[in-house]
Parts: C-alpha cells; sequence; structure tokens
C-alpha cells in the first residue's frame, strides 16, 4: 500500500494532511490540519511523530499559521510568525528536529525581509517543502549507509519506530533495514514494543508488514532472553537528539537496549540525519526529558492497569551514553565509535561525502 506519512495539500493557503498514527495499525486514516492549534495538537498527542516528522510538520505548520497573514502588512506578519514558531516549539522538547525546522523558517523570513507578506508566505511553503525533501534524502543515504553494516542472515533488534511514520521519507533505522533488504540480504527484524505508547508493535510492525520483511515483535522486557538465545546480531535505533559527544536521546528504553547489547557483545548502531544533532549541548545530560501523563501508563491498554492513586512516572526518553554506541549512521556516512572530536569532523560543511 503506497502512503504518505505527511504532505502539504493544495496551494499556500491548503492544509497539512498527515496520517493519524494513534489509530495504527487498525484504522489507517488521514486527517487535515487547517490551523495551527491543530498542526500543534498532533505534534504533542503523536499523530504525528518521531524527530524528523515533527520538524517537517513544524515547518508546514508555520505555514498553516502565518496563512491568514498573506495580505497584511509585513511588520503584522512577522508578528504572527514569531508567535507561531514559539507556540509550535512548545509542543515537544527532545526532538531537535522541530527547533532545527522552525529556526530554517525563522531565519528565510530574517535573510528575506523586503519580500510583501504574499510572496513571503509563498517561499514559507518552499522552504518547508525543501526540509521535507530534503529529509527524504537523508534517509536514503542512511539506508545506503548503514546497509553496509549488516550481513545477509542477521537478526536486527530495534525499539520505537524510526521508519517510514518517523520522517519525511523511508525513516532512519528502518531505511537502513530496508536498504539492506532491498540488496537482497535476508533479515529478520525483532521489534520491541515500546511501552506505553507501543510504537514498535503498532509501527514498526506495520511497516515491515507493508514492505514484506519478516518481523517479530517482542515485549520490551524479553530483549535480554532472545539475545541470550543468539536471535539478534545488531541493534539499530533511531535518535532525538544527539549531544556533540555522540550521547545520543531515543525512547525510553533505548539506554536499557544498548547496556543489553554491550552485555551480549552485539554492536549498537543509532541513525539519525544531522538535523538531529545538537552541537549546541556538549553532552546528553542537558537534553531536555519530555515528561508525559500518567494515563498512558495508567490506561494505556484501554482499561485501568494501575491502582487509582498510586503514582506513575512517565520519562518519554533516555540517553545512551557514546560509549555505548558502536557507530552513528548519518546521510554523510558512518562514525564508528563517535566522539566529540569524531562528530565535529564528520558534521563539518567540508565533509559532506
Ligand atoms: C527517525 S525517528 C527517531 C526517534 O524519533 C524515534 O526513535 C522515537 O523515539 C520517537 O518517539 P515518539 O515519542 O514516538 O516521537
Amino acid at each position: 500500500m503506497e502512503y504518505q506519512t505527511l504532505h502539504w495539500k493544495g496551494d499556500a493557503t491548503g492544509s497539512l494532511c498527515m496520517i493519524d498514527q494513534t489509530l495504527l495499525p487498525t484504522e489507517f486514516k488521514e486527517i487535515d490540519c487547517w490551523t495551527v492549534e491543530g498542526v500543534w495538537e498532533a505534534i504533542k498527542m503523536l499523530r504525528v511523530r518521531g524527530a524528523p516528522a515533527i520538524g517537517v510538520a513544524a515547518a508546514y505548520g508555520v505555514v498553516v499559521g502565518t496563512r491568514e497573514l498573506r495580505e497584511a502588512s509585513r511588520q503584522d506578519f512577522n508578528k504572527k510568525l514569531t508567535e507561531v514558531v514559539k507556540y509550535l516549539a512548545s509542543s515537544r522538547p527532545t526532538a531537535v528536529n522541530l527547533f532545527w525546522a522552525l529556526d530554517r523558517m525563522s531565519a528565510l523570513a530574517l535573510k528575506e525581509s523586503s519580500l510583501a507578506s504574499l510572496a513571503m508566505h509563498d517561499r514559507l511553503l518552499e522552504e518547508a517543502r525543501r526540509i521535507h525533501v530534503q529529509d527524504r534524502e537523508m534517509c536514503a543515504a542512511i539506508g545506503r549507509h548503514g546497509s553496509e553494516l549488516l550481513k545477509s542472515g542477521t537478526g536486527v533488534l530495534t525499539h520505537c519506530n524510526a521508519g517510514g511514520l518517523a520522517t519525511g521519507g523511508d525513516g532512519t533505522a528502518l531505511s537502513v533495514m530496508f536498504a539492506a533488504a532491498a540488496a537482497g540480504k535476508s533479515i529478520r527484524v525483532y521489534a520491541d514494543e515500546t511501552r506505553p505508547l507501543l510504537q514498535g508493535a503498532r509501527l514498526t510492525a506495520w511497516e515491515l508488514q507493508q514492505r514484506g520483511i519478516p518481523v517479530t515483535v517482542i515485549c520490551d522486557n524479553m530483549a535480554a532472553q532472545v539475545m541470550k538465545e543468539d536471535r539478534i546480531h545488531a541493534v539499530v535505533t533511531g535518535a532525538d537528539r544527539i549531544a556533540a559527544n555522540g550521547d545520543a536521546a531515543n525512547k525510553i528504553g533505548t539506554y536499557g537496549v544498548a547496556l543489553l547489547a554491550k552485555a551480549h557483545g552485539i554492536p549498537f548502531y543509532v541513525a539519525a540525519p544531522s538535523s538531529t544533532f545538537d552541537l549546541s549541548l556538549s553532552t546528553g545530560d542537558k537534553i531536555p526529558i519530555e515528561q508525559r501523563s500518567r494515563e498512558e501508563v495508567a490506561e494505556g491498554f484501554g482499561r485501568q492497569t494501575v491502582p487509582e492513586g498510586v503514582d506513575v512516572y512517565n520519562p518519554a526518553f533516555d540517553v545512551t551514553p557514546a560509549d555505548l554506541i558502536t557507530a552513528i549512521i548519518t546521510e554523510r556516512g558512518v562514525v564508528q565509535r563517535p566522539n566529540r572530536e569524531l562528530i565535529a569532523a564528520h558534521l563539518a560543511e567540508d565533509a559532506i561525502a
């Protein structure tokens, strides 16, 4: 089945259309966001989720949010743009791609300060489309580089969903698996279910099934046993923000998987585009970790699973220290044994492959 995680519909006065990922795998439904509040809600509620996809959605969200000011003075347009950017930035705190995309939209408006509002708004849509296309290209390049690391016959564990549903293209971690399969390698993917919102069970399993790649879902607490049984030979995950020293934030549970991989001598790979790096943070302990609601844990299966009055702690992400990461795969290539110096060199302007 052909699908697009998100896309712009119509001309510059159109809407942002996206798959409502909260309904998968039982219902495939697209929703149209006509207001910036609708885009904010879709990001907050994980209708659209995954670091790169959140960035693309936010860029289109700026276009939605400034649409009514197309005929206004440029001063009023700029005021609205600043409000819209600030508002969208408040939707989720951890994925740096959100802020990266919003910064790009703001920087363009600043650079094009002499344009009338109408032309400026058209330019913002072009920029959002460019961010989307570039994300698609980055995913493809990550797949090409990463697939070299997987041999035929590999069992691959992944956590959460870092597939096409999480990006504007084919995904980051899953792009590696799609490219390996396309190259004729036989792989089996183990997908951690990923409590509490089950992105692995609902979304990763769905995507792999759509692409005809063998996938087995395991509960999060089964990974150690499955590794011990020698079913897993590599772990590949995505990331939401990578600090300058290589510490990588990803869905809660990823750090535990990295520790298990180390204990079993299994390589642990992180696949992420350069837009996921935050070089302003020297280490991962500075990465803001989103805290989510009690209900996601206590009522996650459509019924109450925790006694009333009992506290629940629900951090949405954790940080895997760089020394547990075998390599980081970006659109530029592979950084083996990542550290501050290697990452700086890899991301330097002239290092593009
Ligand atoms: C290519 S997506 C990488 C990450 O964003 C992904 O692994 C993840 O943790 C997503 O979390 P989510 O809370 O579903 O947005």
